[in-house]
Parts: C-alpha cells; sequence; structure tokens
C-alpha cells in the first residue's frame, strides 16, 4: 500500500523557524554479550552515583557503535524518510529520539510533542484493561487527565473498540492493539511523529483511516520521521531522507537521491548472488519426480544471456528441464519479489493462468517466458519458479535471484510504463 500523504506548502518563513527535532553528534553503543553488558551498565550506574568518570567515547570489549555521531535537524511540516538495511541503527535512533534509550554522547533537542509509533501496542500493559491503558499511554506522551477524559471519546472511535474497552488489552487480537496504539498517538495532537514500519499492520480500512489522519497532521505542521524497508513509501511521503549504513549516517538530502544510493548499494551487496543465472546438477531417474530443472536464466532477443535485466528493455525467462516422462500439461509458475522493497511479492504468473498448454515429451526442453519489456525497476528480485501439474509439483527453485538497472526515468511509479506523447489540436 502507498501512503499518500499530501505535502503542505511551507513557506520561506516557515523554513527560517528554529528546527522541532536537532540530534548533534548522537553516539550509542552495544553490547553483543549479556552478561557484559549488565557489568558494565551496573558500572556505569556505580560511577555516575560516586561521580566517577564515565568512558561514554571508547568502546570496551565486546562493544560496538550502533550510531556514530549524528547529526541532523527536523524542520516544522517536514517528512523526513530513515533508510538503512537490517541492522543499520534505524530502531535505536528512533529509540533515543523518543526518550525510551540515552545516548552515549551527543544531545537530542525537541521542541514540541513526540509520539513514537513504534511497534504499536507494545507500550500497553497487558493486565489492564483498554481504558486504563489508553490514560497511561497518553499520559506519558504527555497529556494531563482533563485532556485525556476530553478526547477520550475520539480515541475509542478512532481505534473503534467499543466493546472491548473494558477487557484487559491481553485479550485483544493484534489488530486491536495496533488500532488503539496508533489512536493513542495521533490523538495527543503531537509536533513529531515517529513511525517506525508500523503502517504496515492492520486491515486496508484501518491503514486508509491512518493514512487520512496522518495527512490531517501534515497539513497542520505535524513534522515526520518515517522508518521504512519499502522506497516507494519513502519517496510518497518524505521530501528529504537520511540514509543510515552500519550507524553512521552516510548520506542525506533529497529523498529520490538518497534512495538511489541505498538501492545501489543494496545491488552491490547482493553481486554474488545476484547473478541472474542458476544452473543444478542433473537428478538420476530415481531422484528425480518426472520433471527437472536445471538451469535458469534471462536472454535477450538474440539468446544471449543477461546478467542484468534492463526497465523498459526485452527479455526472457529461460528454464532448461529434463522430463523423464512425457507430461501432459506443465503449469510453469513465476513469482517475483523484490528484496530491496521489503520482500513485498511484485509479479505473479502462471503459465495455466494464461491459457497456455505446455506439453513435454521425455529428453531436454528450454520453455521461455518472453517479455517485450521489463515493466520492473532498477533493484534486486528474488523469483520462486516451480513446474506443476494439477497439484502436484515436479521441481522448483525458491530463490532465483536477479538484477534490475534502470536508464529509465521511473520517478515515483512503482513500474515502468512504456509511453509516448501526442497532441492532436
Ligand atoms: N539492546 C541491544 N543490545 C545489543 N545490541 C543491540 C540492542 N539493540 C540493537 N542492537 C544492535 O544494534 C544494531 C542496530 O540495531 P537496530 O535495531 O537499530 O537496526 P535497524 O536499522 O532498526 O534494523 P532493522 O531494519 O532490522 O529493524 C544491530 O546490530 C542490533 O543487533
Amino acid at each position: 500500500m502507498v501512503i499518500n500523504i499530501q505535502r503542505p506548502l511551507v513557506s520561506t518563513s516557515e523554513a527560517k523557524e528554529p528546527p522541532v527535532l536537532s540530534v548533534e553528534g548522537v553516539s550509542k553503543k552495544f553490547c553483543r554479550d549479556l552478561k557484559q553488558s549488565l557489568f558494565y551498565g551496573v558500572k556505569d550506574i556505580a560511577a555516575d552515583l560516586t561521580g566517577g568518570r564515565r568512558h561514554n567515547h571508547r568502546l570496551r570489549r565486546k562493544e560496538f557503535w550502533a550510531l556514530r555521531d549524528i547529526n541532523f535537524q527536523l524542520q516544522r511540516g517536514q517528512a523526513l524518510g530513515l533508510v538503512g538495511s537490517n541492522g543499520a541503527g534505524k530502531s535505536t535512533l528512533l529509540r533515543i529520539l523518543s526518550g525510551l534509550i540515552k545516548p552515549d554522547t551527543g544531545l537530542v533537542r525537541v521542541r514540541g510533542r513526540i509520539a513514537p509509533l513504534i511497534a504499536l501496542g507494545a507500550g500497553f500493559n497487558p493486565i489492564l484493561s483498554g481504558r486504563e491503558n489508553i490514560y497511561a499511554n497518553m499520559s506519558i506522551l504527555g497529556l494531563s487527565t482533563r485532556e485525556i477524559k476530553r478526547r477520550f471519546d475520539d480515541v475509542i472511535d478512532f481505534a473503534e473498540i467499543w466493546e472491548a474497552i473494558d477487557a484487559p488489552v491481553q485479550s485483544y487480537s493484534s489488530g486491536m492493539a495496533a488500532r488503539l496504539g496508533f489512536a493513542c498517538a495521533v490523538h495527543i495532537d503531537p509536533e513529531i511523529l515517529l513511525i517506525d514500519e508500523v503502517l504496515a499492520v492492520g486491515d486496508i480500512k484501518f491503514k486508509m483511516k491512518c493514512h487520512q489522519r496522518l495527512a490531517e497532521l501534515r497539513e497542520k505542521g505535524t513534522s515526520f520521521i518515517l522508518v521504512s524497508h519499502n522506497p516507494y513509501h519513502v519517496l510518497n511521503v518524505c521530501d528529504s531522507s537520511i540514509y543510515l549504513k552500519k550507524g553512521e549516517l552516510v548520506l542525506q538530502g533529497d529523498s529520490q537521491d538518497v534512495i538511489r544510493q541505498y538501492e545501489a548499494d543494496l545491488r552491490l551487496d547482493g553481486t554474488e548472488k545476484a547473478l541472474g543465472w542458476i544452473k543444478l546438477p542433473e537428478k538420476s531417474a530415481a531422484e528425480s519426480l518426472g520433471l527437472d530443472i536445471l538451469s535458469i536464466c534471462f536472454n535477450d532477443k538474440n539468446g544471449n544471456r543477461l546478467d542484468t535485466l534492463q526497465t523498459g528493455e526485452y527479455a526472457e525467462l529461460c528454464i532448461q528441464c529434463k522430463a523423464h516422462k512425457p507430461v501432459e500439461n506443465v503449469n510453469v509458475g513465476v513469482m517475483i519479489s523484490c528484496s530491496s522493497g521489503g520482500g513485498d511479492r511484485v509479479v505473479s504468473i502462471t503459465s495455466t493462468a494464461d491459457h497456455q498448454t505446455i506439453k513435454l515429451t521425455p529428453g531436454y526442453h528450454e520453455i521461455s517466458m518472453k517479455m517485450p519489456y521489463c515493466c520492473l525497476l532498477a533493484g534486486v528480485y528474488s523469483a520462486n519458479i516451480y513446474l506443476k501439474e494439477g497439484v502436484f509439483s515436479f521441481d522448483k527453485v525458491k530463490s532465483f535471484r536477479f538484477q534490475v538497472d534502470s536508464e529509465q526515468s521511473t520517478s515515483r511509479s512503482l513500474f515502468y510504463q512504456p509511453r509516448s506523447w501526442e497532441v492532436n489540436s
């Protein structure tokens, strides 16, 4: 689902306002060893109490920097994307910004109320009722009891948990807990919202409602920091982004530039595994289920192998196989997911659904799926390819990785749309 939060018109006078959030030289270290970590924790508390020295700038044994010298600012009404691969430090940064953990060095200055939408519902006490949790949660987020009372009905209406409001939260479904968490956070009218992939939860109706509410908040001037593995979400919501890599801020600026760099790095990281070609050892008749995949690759129009596909260019997917017996109608399935876009499935094709009858005699064959143009955007993809007949599965390749490059301008599109323009007057 694409988040579509309208961009407010930020006037130049607003742009000159002091930032609502300022992060200066923030670093955070963690320890890989739990026992050692507890020992350091006790040592640090003792040093704080006795006025001794804490070695915040130095790594001790088994420690590592989860974040290193992070600097950026967030302006009123600005939506900032936060991208980086697994373990880059995104959640750690959000946890520091929301005050859940303290940085080892540096300073975070916040002007206004900050509402974290990190792991929805995680802040609830499971044995308390929904009602009690609303009071506890919203007061932690900075509202007085009177203000909570005033907004209480709106929160329940938004979360749609009228009947369950006095039941303990542990009896809620994950969707109900998610709705309640979101409702609490957006009803405190925060100046800054921290959103950590949470828009991926809930049913479609709830997502629409969340997006609507976020759009309203943004219109009012609320600032956002959005963490997402999905580049389209970031591009659709955020004008600017920051890119974290192994705890360091390696790039900040226009979202388009930042995402381009992030995706290029992802493709580079996967070069070895994303060859666009796979060859499997031939099976004996005893090992085979009747039809085996021998290799998979992409070819161009002249039958030359393509290591990388190009957006908008011709390509054919070729599956070399060996039939040990006659097969009346093979169903070839091709399911493609985007590795750089959070693993979302983007293509799902079967030859049976395309009304193709593929009849094979015993021997070697090549089945090709010809694509007049590749509609995938630049990125790394993983395909699940299978050969079946009815419900019987002959053979499958679970993760055929390949890469798509692009010289086409696809801007904020989800796929490449071939086009030409004409004016008739
Ligand atoms: N409490 C902790 N103790 C020890 N190590 C931690 C702790 N929290 C996070 N880490 C480590 O810090 C690094 C950064 O983790 P973080 O969760 O911030 O990454 P991330 O960018 O949010 O990753 P993901 O996209 O997978 O959620 C990782 O190596 C993680 O294992």
